[in-house]
């Protein structure tokens, strides 16, 4: 039996340092690493990555639509990615923003949270615009197999406040609503429960509060998108224990050689650790 995905984080964290490295095997990416835009190319740079990162840091993130984009084969090469992920002890967090009406939500959930699917991860992004209560379903699945959920609360990209920072009938931001909801999902969970969210670290200080979250927050955004390690002091406050941050262009850029991609790992843990 899996311990609960929140004990896992806490420890993987613990001891490998605050940092979800993104493997998102880009076009511009292969490019720089002198690969062609082909299914080996894929291949290649994604289980990289793994090579070099696997048992350094706590949490890897395949973009599923990278690997989406080259057909069955990639989605093939995905499957290998997150076996790999395991092999070597990180974390696998599947970004792939799932978000359906419940009765579907239950096949995502059985593709991706459900023990001898070859696409389970250890967890996956999950969108909350049909409802947040339409996650539930996928969300008792996850905790059934020891694996957990991040869903989208006020996400890194410039479009995101014309959803996210409306205000609902009950008053509230959508961004709060999803904090609360997954607050309430995560009640009474030690030392942190399976529902995270994701908030980026480019949205600026909004007032959003964490303090009953009690789940990992995601954090993306970081380099490529322009935010740093000072935006999180400013986007999170007393909430930075629970942040996760997660780059994915700014680590990469540093391959092929895997003695760079740990260095620089290390740098964005180095720059992020002091701050918790
Ligand atoms: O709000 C969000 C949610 C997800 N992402 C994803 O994270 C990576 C970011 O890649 P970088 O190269 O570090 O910019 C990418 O897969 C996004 O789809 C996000 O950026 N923002």
């Amino acid at each position: 039996m899996r311990e609960p995905y929140g004990v896992r984080l806490a420890a993987a964290v613990e001891a490998r340092g605050p940092l979800c490295v993104g493997v998102d095997p880009h076009p511009g990416v292969l490019e720089a690493w002198g690969l062609e835009p082909t299914v080996q190319g894929l291949e290649r740079c994604a289980r990289g990555m793994v090579e070099a990162l696997g048992d350094q840091v706590a949490v890897l993130k395949p973009q599923s639509a990278f690997f989406e984009a080259y057909g069955s084969a990639g989605v093939a090469v995905l499957e290998r990615v997150l076996a790999d992920c395991a092999a070597a002890g990180a974390l696998s967090l599947l970004d792939v923003k799932r978000g359906d009406i419940g009765s579907t939500m239950d096949a995502y959930a059985a593709a991706y949270l459900t023990d001898g699917s070859p696409l389970a991860a250890d967890a996956v992004t999950l969108s909350p615009y049909l409802g947040f209560a339409s996650l539930d379903g996928a969300i008792d699945v996850a905790r059934a197999h020891g694996r957990g959920v991040y869903v989208l609360a006020l996400t890194s990209n410039p479009e995101g406040p014309q959803v996210q920072h409306a205000v609902t009938g009950a008053g509230a931001t959508v961004g709060q609503t999803v904090v609360d909801e997954a607050a309430r999902r995560n009640a009474d969970a030690f030392p942190l429960g399976d529902v995270g969210v994701v908030v980026g670290a480019t949205i600026g200080a909004t007032g959003t509060r964490f303090e009953h979250l009690n789940g990992s927050v995601l954090a993306p955004g970081l380099g490529a998108q322009g935010g740093t390690a000072a935006d999180l002091a400013d986007v999170f406050g007393a909430a930075l224990p629970l942040v996760l941050p997660t780059t994915s262009r700014d680590v990469m850029r540093a391959g092929p050689d895997p003695d760079a991609l740990r260095r620089a790992a290390r740098a964005v843990v180095g720059s992020v650790a002091g701050l918790r």
